[in-house]
């Protein structure tokens, strides 16, 4: 069953409106909220309005000794209590036995066993602390299945990076659920992520769920947003470069039949995402040749030669070759197309702080006229971008900011930032551009400029 754990109603006022919220909005997954066996964590999950209370006690030695300091038979008391109070209000009910993959076997079955007679619908298996190896997963799950008659689920952590590899175990010895999270978001190294558990599921093992997984990248980015917490570009399925290419023989491969350095059974179309050629040192022919292409650019043989060995000149001193650096290369080699910059930049000048609204003001010569816009924004970044997109007039509405990242470059507070701006225009071709100032928002506005500009000329 599709269940949304929306969090722990009892843990603070925000959580309770926020479970609350989710569990009245009408949707067609299952709502729970999480509880400890005790009543007014019970109660505060009624409050919220869930259908559905994952109740949960530790069970092994380690932790009812040294947190909840219970007897093996008080948690077993507990836990039954828990589920009859929530089958009494009509609800369902998950039970998980905390820390069941240090726990002692013969007494996990015994809870499991109590709470199953006790009316509970789904038994939960944490791996708590993340120290179960597949095999043991596969065995401890296949070993249950066998004394439990109500469904299995499974909660994963990845203190060793196995928690997905644990999931599909568990799945493949009986268990029909397991509890995932956005980009692997949990308590400390985090728990299964949903993306690669739910791509396994597809594409490896052709299980069916009913993730749209075409949705799986924008959900990611959108759960990055709103957490800070940044995905690593190498992050399997969502990463920036889950489906990017960099060395001569793997674009080449790729340009020809993208099968030959991907996987095959997981698409970028699969799961929203792009495939990209990135130009580094290892670049080859075909890449740069197909970069400048695209930008309606055509090199003779020899230009094509001298721009690559530029670019590997780049790349060897560590920098990320953007779009703008190799078109920059490029139209150093053959010359600069007619009337280039559409926009160049004069001035910038924002006015920011806790009482004003951030405003920019910004000054350029558009095609050669005038022009001076302002506009403002949620901060001084986003008003200076907004008054360059408002310069760029009815360009603006084709063009929109696809990337958009800071770095500080070099430490302390004269840092210099280093931006790394992407633009998409209406057929959805990206130009990604960089630019560097000690100042975050004339950095952000010179590396938008220079997007803009390679993006209209190309
Ligand atoms: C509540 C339980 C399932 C938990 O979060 C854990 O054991 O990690």
């Amino acid at each position: 069953m599709d269940t949304i754990e929306a969090g722990f109603p009892i843990a603070s006022a925000g959580d309770m409106e926020s479970v609350h919220n989710i569990a009245t909005a009408g949707l067609t997954s299952e709502v729970c909220g999480l509880a400890r066996v005790l009543t007014k964590d019970l109660d505060a999950c009624i409050k919220a309005d869930v259908g559905m209370i994952h109740t949960f006690v530790s069970t092994s030695d380690i932790q009812r000794i040294h947190t909840i300091k219970k007897s093996r038979e008080e948690v077993v008391e507990m836990a039954t209590n828990a589920v009859q109070y929530i089958k009494d209000h009509g609800m369902r009910c998950m039970f998980s036995a905390m820390d069941a993959t240090r726990t002692d076997m013969d007494y996990l079955v015994e809870v499991y066993k109590a709470v199953e007679d006790a009316g509970c619908d789904i038994i939960n298996v944490p791996d708590t602390v993340g120290v179960i190896a597949p095999s043991g997963m596969y065995r401890l799950i296949s070993e249950l299945d066998k004394e439990i008659n109500i469904p299995i689920d499974t909660h994963c952590h990845n203190d060793f990076g196995l928690a997905v590899a644990n999931s599909l175990m568990a799945i493949e010895a009986g268990a029909s659920q397991a509890q995932v999270t956005v980009n692997g978001l949990g308590e400390r190294a985090g728990n299964a992520d949903l993306a690669e558990t739910v791509m396994s599921l597809c594409s490896i093992y052709g299980a069916k769920t009913n993730i749209n997984t075409e949705y799986i990248v924008e959900t990611a980015r959108m759960v990055e947003r709103c957490t800070a917490v940044t995905i690593p570009p190498h992050m399997p399925v969502v990463g920036e470069n889950a489906f990017a290419h960099e060395s001569g023989i793997h674009t080449h491969g790729v340009l020809e039949n993208s099968d030959t350095f991907e996987p095959g059974i997981m698409t970028p179309e699969m799961v929203g995402h792009t495939r990209r050629i990135v130009l580094g040192k290892h670049a080859g022919k075909h890449a740069v040749l197909r970069s400048l292409q695209s930008a309606n650019i055509q090199p003779s043989d020899e230009q094509l030669d001298a721009i690559i060995d530029k670019v590997k000149l780049l790349a060897d001193k560590g920098k990320r070759i953007t779009d703008a650096d190799l078109y920059a290369i490029a139209f150093d080699i053959l010359g600069k197309p007619e009337g280039m910059p559409t926009i160049d930049l004069k001035e910038v000048s924002v006015m920011t702080g806790n009482v004003i609204t951030s405003t920019a003001v910004v000054k350029a010569l558009v095609n050669g006229t005038e022009r001076i816009t302002s506009d403002v924004g949620v901060g001084p970044v986003d008003a200076a971008l907004k008054a360059v997109e408002t310069l760029i007039g009815k360009h603006a509405t084709n063009v929109s900011i696809h990337d958009f990242r800071i770095e500080a470059v070099t430490g302390g507070a004269d840092a210099l930032a280093e931006v790394i701006i992407g633009v998409q225009d209406e057929k959805g071709r990206i130009v990604t551009a960089r630019a560097a100032n000690v100042d975050i928002v004339l950095a952000s506005v010179e590396a938008l400029v220079t997007a803009i500009n390679m993006l209209l000329k190309t």
